[in-house]
């Protein structure tokens, strides 16, 4: 009788003692160091830590926006660190979604332009820029902010302008969103809305990592990493969000933090 073959889920994201030195200090500053990590296909991952931990310089690390000066990057199985600039380039604009704190938006277009611009530059040909198109209106329509489309980015609010910013990065389809406190700056209502749209990204099989200082945002993660001085010293494993258990889930997030000394 032929056997199946079960296989491992492959990470989508995986790293092998990465760390990061900046040396235009004196002496060098090793940032973050000897960082083990497998990001699973379709889990969203939460990076916590107290300020100046190296959770954001993690996060560039892994994403290709910044090179690591020490170990391996692997994004779907390809190694970023043996990419040169213009492949790096290319991962960052198609394999990769980014969110940040602020939107970083151009003035000068209207908030679909912002969106798409990435995938115009992306496509090739007629007919991918118009599937992009498509795509936009989807990604606008899905995440409740069609009806301001054509408003300038000074005309919507803060929650819109990061759902926006969640919508350009999904728009060239990534294999992984990356989210540098896409809350931080907004008050609770729009943070709520903000955390609805990346849990719906989620459910619909996204792998997502997120840095937060927020532990009502880490807690709709499956799983939530701690930095302390660039090195992970600890984990919890949550299990797929329930809005249910919403309540049960930040506590025990917030007991956990506190005996880390966060
Ligand atoms: N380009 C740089 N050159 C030198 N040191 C840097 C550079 N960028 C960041 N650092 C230092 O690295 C450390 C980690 O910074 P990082 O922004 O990754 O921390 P963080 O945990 O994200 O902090 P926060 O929560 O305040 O955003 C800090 O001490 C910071 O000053």
């Amino acid at each position: 009788m032929t056997q199946a073959v079960t296989q491992a889920p492959t990470a989508a994201l995986e790293c092998r003692d990465l760390a990061k030195t900046y040396y235009s200090t004196d002496p060098p500053t090793e940032v973050v160091g000897g960082i083990d990590l497998d990001v699973r296909q379709g889990e969203f991952l939460a990076v916590m830590g107290a300020s100046g931990s190296g959770k954001s310089t993690l996060l560039y690390n892994l994403s290709g926006m910044d090179r690591p000066t020490g170990g391996r990057v692997l994004l779907e199985g390809r190694d970023l660190t043996s990419l040169d600039d213009r492949e790096m380039s290319r991962v960052r604009l198609t394999r990769v979604g980014l969110v940040f704190q602020q939107a970083y938006f151009l003035r000068t277009l209207n908030v679909r332009d912002n969106i798409l611009l990435p995938a115009l530059k992306a496509a090739s040909g007629k007919r991918q820029a118009a599937e992009a198109a498509a795509r936009v209106d989807a990604l606008m329509e899905r995440f409740g902010i069609a009806h301001v489309g054509r408003h300038g980015i000074t005309q919507v609010s803060g929650g819109q302008l990061q759902r926006a910013s969640i919508c350009r990065a999904l728009v060239c389809e990534p294999s992984v969103l990356f989210a540098d406190e896409p809350t931080g700056a907004l008050n609770s209502s729009m943070t709520k809305e903000v955390m609805d749209a990346l849990t719906d990204v989620h459910s619909g099989g996204a792998t997502i990592v997120m840095v937060t200082h927020d532990p009502a945002c880490a807690a709709r993660a499956d799983r939530v990493v701690f930095l302390r001085d660039g090195r992970i010293v600890d984990s919890r494993e949550f299990g797929t969000w329930s809005g249910e258990e919403a309540g049960r889930r930040e506590d025990d997030l917030i007991t956990w933090l506190r005996k880390l000394g966060f």
